[in-house]
Order: C-alpha cells, then structure tokens, then sequence
C-alpha cells in the first residue's frame, strides 16, 4: 500500500470505502469518550462524512489525508470556506472547526495533534497491511497527547474471503497494540461493510481509555 496506489484509487474513484452516510457506530459512542467541543483525530481520513458529522455536533477535527483531491472534495463538498497554507511537509487545509493535514500520517509529530482530546480511526488502521500495522499504532501512540482515548472500528472476515485492503483485524492483535496504554472495552460484533462484500464481514469496534 504505498503512496501510489492511494493516490490512484482516488484519481480513478475506487473509493468503495467511502461511505454514504455517517457510521452509526461513530453517533452511538462519540460521546461515552468526549463532549463537545473536544478535538477528534481522524487518521487517514478521505473526505468522510464522519468529519462533518463530528463538526455539526460541535466537535473540532483535526484530520490527515495523502489525497489533496480527497480533502478538497470534503471541504468543497460542504462548501467550507477554507484556506492552504505550507507547513513543513504538509499542506494545511483549514476551515472553521477543522484542520486537514495533506500529507503522510507518518510525518505527524505531537505538536500537530497537542489539542486532540479523542481519535476516531475508522478505515485507517484495517486499510494498512501488517507489516504497517504495528509502525502505525506506535506512531499513533506517540504522537497523540497521553489522556487521549480511542475509538477503533476494525472488520473481521473469514481466512482469504478478501484480499484487503481492508485487512480483517482481530481482537488479539488490537490487544497487543494497544493493551500496554489503554483500557481496551470490546463491543458487540455486527454486520460490516465492504465494498461489494457481503454477510460473511463484522465490523467490530473498541473503546480506549487511557490506563490511570
Ligand atoms: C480506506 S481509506 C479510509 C478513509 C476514511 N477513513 C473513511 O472512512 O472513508 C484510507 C485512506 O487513507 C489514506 N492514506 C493511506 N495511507 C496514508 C498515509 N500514510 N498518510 C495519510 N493518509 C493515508 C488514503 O488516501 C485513503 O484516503
């Protein structure tokens, strides 16, 4: 999964991954973590409705994305008025409410997510293979403030149902990724979606809470 095949999958519109509405699970659990107007991460973020979901209920986003093309979309697709500036090796959109780092999720250093009370990673990690699963947790964990908890929404399917991206993750492997830091409260299991996939995917998701 580098750089080239993102930024491919966008030039051509294979962005199955995009959901047309808000996910369900962001709406029923945002709140067991934060209140707005506490800032939410959004890693690997594509133009998502979650973001502006998150922005109309109050919440403030911080987000970063390869796909300049992704985030122009987002911001003009709801027609936020929103200005871009260079910073290091990013490209800064940044509209009321919400900053769009264009560039490589590895680049982010602490200082970039300082405000950020909560991340909500949907379709980021399960997007990585897992040779660049367990750089991306560490770096995530090094880059978030310490009190930041997590809401993580994983798929699982059977044993070569799906070639991935998205990879099937399962709960051991969330477990020795996030257990040293975090308290990790698994949620019921239900139907998941992949682009022309069908009943044989769950989505499962966590909540992570930083250990006192
Ligand atoms: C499967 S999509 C999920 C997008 C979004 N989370 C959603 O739910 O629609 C993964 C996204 O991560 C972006 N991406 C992949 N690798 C990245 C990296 N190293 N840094 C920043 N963004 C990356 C891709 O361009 C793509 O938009």
């Amino acid at each position: 999964m580098d750089h080239e095949f993102w930024h491919e999958r966008w030039q051509r519109g294979e962005i199955g991954f995009h959901r047309a509405q808000v996910h369900p699970i962001l709406t029923a659990q945002i709140a067991h973590l934060v209140a707005p107007p506490a800032t939410v991460f959004v890693p690997l973020s594509g133009k998502t409705l979650d973001m502006k979901w998150l922005l109309d209920e109050g919440y403030q986003v911080v987000g970063v994305e390869l796909s300049a093309a992704a985030i122009e979309a987002f911001m003009e697709e709801h027609q936020l008025a929103y200005t871009c500036t260079q910073q290091g090796p990013f490209q800064v959109y940044q509209a009321p409410g919400i900053t769009l780092y264009q560039g490589d999720f590895f680049e982010l250093q602490p200082v970039h997510l300082e405000a950020c009370h909560a991340w909500y990673d949907r379709a980021a990690l399960v997007a990585l293979p897992v040779a660049m699963r367990q750089e991306y947790n560490q770096h995530l964990q090094q880059i978030l403030p310490p009190s930041a908890k997590g809401l993580l929404i994983t798929v699982e399917y059977p044993e070569g149902y799906w070639k991935g991206p998205p990879f099937a993750i399962w709960e051991a492997e969330v477990r020795t990724a996030y257990e040293d830091r975090y308290q990790v409260h698994s949620l019921p299991s239900q139907p998941g979606f992949i682009e022309g996939g069908d009943s044989q995917v769950l989505e499962h998701s966590y909540l992570l809470e930083p250990k006192a």
